[in-house]
This record gives C-alpha cells, structure tokens and sequence, in this order.
C-alpha cells in the first residue's frame, strides 16, 4: 500500500502549548487551529489521520461546549479520523463522555510529551491497519454475479463459465462439497440468454428414488396414491431456463435411464401420463463424486455421462486457490457485520494470515459458517484467529510468544478443539481422546471460552 504523509492537526488555543507540540512533533506534518472553525477548515483541506483536540475551545475557553461541537463535526465530517481530547487535569467526566462520542483517547493537561507522543504514535498505527483493512475489502474481485474469486485458478474457471454461459451446452461441474459448484451454476445461468426464466434446482441425492422421479418428471393425476391433480416436475417448470441437477452421481439407475431419454430425445412423460411433453430446458449437472469411479463399479452410466458431460468445468478447493480464503472472508465478514449489526471494525492481519494458511476441508461453505459463527460471538474490535477456531499461522518462529504460559495455553486450545471437532462435539468421546475426564473438559472448555457447539 501507498505510504501517505502523515498529518497530525493540533487544536490548541494556547499559543505557548502549541509552540511546545510544534518542537515535540515534528516527525508528523503538523497542521495548527486555534478554534473549531480552523479545526473544520484544515480537517476538510488537508485530511489528518489524527486530531489532537483542546476541549476548552474558544469563545468558552473554561468551558468543554465548542469542544464537543468539534469533535462531533469531525466525527460526521471524517469518521476514519483519531481524535485524541485533551482536557483539564481532573476533568475525567468530559473525557469520558468524549470517549463515548467517538474520541479515540483522551489525555490529561499538564502535558508530558513523551507520553502523549505515545498515544499519537498509536493512533496513526491504528489509523493505518483501519486503512489497510479498508483498501483490501476494496480490493475484492467479483468477476460474475454472487461469485468471488481472485486466485488465477478460479478466474480461470470463471473464463470458462464465461465461454459456455452462451452455449446451450450441457455442463458438468465437477469440485468438493462446498466448493461453490452451485454459485457457478446460477452464475452460468445469469450469463445466459436465459437469465430471465427460472433457474431450478434439484438435489439428486437429497430426496428419496420415488420421490425423485415424481419430483422430476412430475405426475398426473392418479398416479399414485396420494397422486390427488397432475403436478408438474422440475424439469417442465424450468421451461426456457436452466435446470440444475447436485449430486448427480447420487442418481438410481432406473432414474438414470429416463434422464438420458430426456436428455436425448428433450421430451419428459409424467408419472402415470402417456403423453410426450416438449421441453426447452438447459441442463446443469454437478458433483464432489468421481464419475469414472461411479462408472467402473456399474453405478453410473457410461452414456448418460457422456450426455452431461458436454462440457467439464473442474471447480478447484478452497486451499488450492491462494489468496481466495482471505478474499472471501472479508466480504462475508462485511456481511455478517451488516447482519447482526455488530460492531467489530475488522479482521486482524493475523487472522488473514491463518485463514490463508487453514486446509478448509468444508471449503466455501465452512469458511461462510465460520466468520459468521465468529461474528456473532466475538468480543473484540478486530475478529481474530481464535474467534474463527483457527489457530493462528506459523510465522517461521523468529517471533517469541508473549511467555511459556501463552504457549502451553495456545496448546491447549488447540488440542481441545481438535479433539472436539474430531469427536464431533461430543464431549464425552472428546474426553477419551484426550484421555481426561468429561468435567476436566468443561473445564477447559470454560477456561477457553468455547462455547459446547464451537468444535
Ligand atoms: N466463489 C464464491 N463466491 C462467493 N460465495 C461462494 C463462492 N463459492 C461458494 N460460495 C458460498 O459458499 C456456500 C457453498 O456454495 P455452494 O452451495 O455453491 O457449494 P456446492 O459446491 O454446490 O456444495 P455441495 O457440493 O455441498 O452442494 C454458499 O453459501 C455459497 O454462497
């Protein structure tokens, strides 16, 4: 990122104080006002990241009024900007309510300015990891609709998504559970000149075998019990769209046969009908199964993949498209952050570096689950690894931890979430694993701060 000047404005009436700053902060562009209005002039011509602000403004230099006015102004002016207040010693109360205005610190007259130059120090470096956060959740690609990749592997996918989008092509999407094959489905549909019919969705090994022919083809009237009017299937309601066939190697073979006739001849009959209905119908297929295993073991046929698979499209995981974790998580930490109006400012370098570093063997969908999981249940200002359940990135070990007790406590956790999550939550299994006794695990659960569900 762009280094930027950084400019400190100093609102101090007292001339013999601000001379004093002038020599002590010279590090900093330093920009002076006496009063609010040159506080507002120099805050909208130049920009400073922090604000030291004198509370006993003029006209009422013993009173905190025009103070708070100011700080008020920039508040709604420059939301991004550090206020630091500086009141009278003892004055506390104002200090505090400046604080709950928004102030970033306060400080206490007579001024030390050794001290204070640590707060200012502090501030441009909380200003500037704010800022970082902000470029990068700029910084986000979204190269279709719904659909977040900034790794070269998926946009290559999305160039290809791009390419049949047109087509009329059969289409097999091919990745891991999670993976986002159905983004990428909706997606191609989008791109279609059938974007304005519908887009139907059926999940091939969601429902039962009965079902899923009645479900698909549909039925007349009398067809079987229950069978009370004709009904039609997902495939004549996706009529001028597209219809998205998930999990298509979980299909029953009967199944499989009618499908090819479907998508041979484009003609489906009803349960219990005798009719041929025409359809116009463009099929998407997807799965996490290996079709060539399916085939071999007489599950799937041979034909009928041949008949989808007019077009492959391999969606990569998650850990093989580097920098899309990171990319993601900030939007969906945006999301969430919307969603339950939470207020968390962002997501610490740290936790960044853990995601991209984290195997997410649920993929797309985990990584969802987990920022808003974390969300939710954060304490802090920035969302960190811990929040996430991750632990955080090697950093090469030239960094020492805090002490031996942070390090035995980080082992801790980690152990105990894994065992939790390899026993599924259960804590009893959870306990065996680790070879303690169930309350020893509550215990340590309680000492963490993870909640039973957080494995
Ligand atoms: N590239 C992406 N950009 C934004 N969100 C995504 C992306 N990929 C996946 N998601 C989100 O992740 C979740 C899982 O995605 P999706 O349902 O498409 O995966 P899938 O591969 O179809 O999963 P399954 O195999 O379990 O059916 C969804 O909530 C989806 O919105």
């Amino acid at each position: 990122m762009k280094t930027q000047t950084e400019r400190l404005l100093v609102v101090e009436d007292d001339p013999g104080l601000a001379r004093q700053l002038r020599w002590s902060f010279d590090r900093y562009e330093l920009l002076f006002a006496e009063d609010r209005e040159g506080a507002i002039t120099h805050l909208r011509r130049n920009e400073p990241q922090v604000v030291l602000l004198d509370l006993g403004l003029p006209p009422e230099a013993d009173g905190v009024g025009e103070g708070m006015n100011a700080l008020a102004e920039i508040q709604r002016l420059a939301p991004g900007t550090k206020v630091i207040v500086v009141t009278g010693n003892g004055d506390e109360d104002n200090a505090l309510r400046a604080i709950g205005m928004g102030a970033y610190d306060f400080y206490q007259k007579p001024v030390d300015t050794e001290i204070l130059g640590l707060i200012i120090d502090r501030a441009f470096h909380i200003w500037r990891l704010e800022a970082q956060n902000r470029a990068l959740r700029q910084d986000i690609a979204r190269p279709l609709e719904g659909v977040i990749a900034t790794s070269e592997p998926m946009l290559r996918v999305v160039r290809q998504i791009e390419k049949v989008a047109p087509t009329n092509a059969t289409t097999l999407l091919l990745g891991d559970t999670g993976s986002g094959k159905e983004v990428m489905a909706r997606a191609l549909h989008g791109l279609s000149s059938r974007a304005e019919a519908r887009f139907v969705a059926i999940n091939c090994a969601a429902i039962p075998e009965q079902l899923l022919e009645s479900e698909l083809f549909g039925y007349e009237k009398g067809a079987f019990t229950g069978a009370n009017r004709q009904t039609p299937g997902k495939i004549e309601l996706a009529e001028g769209g597209t219809l998205f066939l998930d999990e298509i190697g979980d299909m029953p073979g009967q199944l499989q046969a009618k499908l090819l006739r479907f998508l041979q001849e484009r003609v489906i009959e009803r349960v219990g009908g005798r009719q041929e209905i025409p359809v116009d119908v463009r099929v998407i297929c997807a799965t996490h199964r290996n079709l060539r295993e399916l085939i071999d073991a007489g599950d799937f046929r041979e034909d009928l993949y041949y008949r989808i698979a007019e077009i492959t499209i391999l969606i990569p995981s998650l850990r093989e498209r580097p920098g899309d974790a990171t990319a993601m998580a900030k939007v969906f930490f945006e999301r969430a952050v919307t969603e339950h109006q939470s207020g968390l400012r962002g997501l610490a370098p740290e936790t960044l570096a853990a995601i991209e570093a984290h195997d997410w063997p649920g993929n797309v969908r985990e990584l969802e689950h987990r920022v808003n999981r974390a969300v939710i249940m954060a304490d802090g200002k920035l969302l960190t690894p811990e929040d996430l359940g991750l632990v955080p990135a090697e950093d090469g070990g030239e960094q020492l931890e805090l002490n031996l007790r942070k390090v035995r406590d980080d082992a801790e956790r980690g152990a105990l979430e894994k065992s939790l999550k390899a026993a599924d939550g259960n804590v009893s299994q959870a306990a065996r694993l680790l070879g303690v006794s169930r309350p020893a695990i509550y215990d340590l659960m309680r000492k963490h701060h993870m909640a039973p569900d957080s494995a």
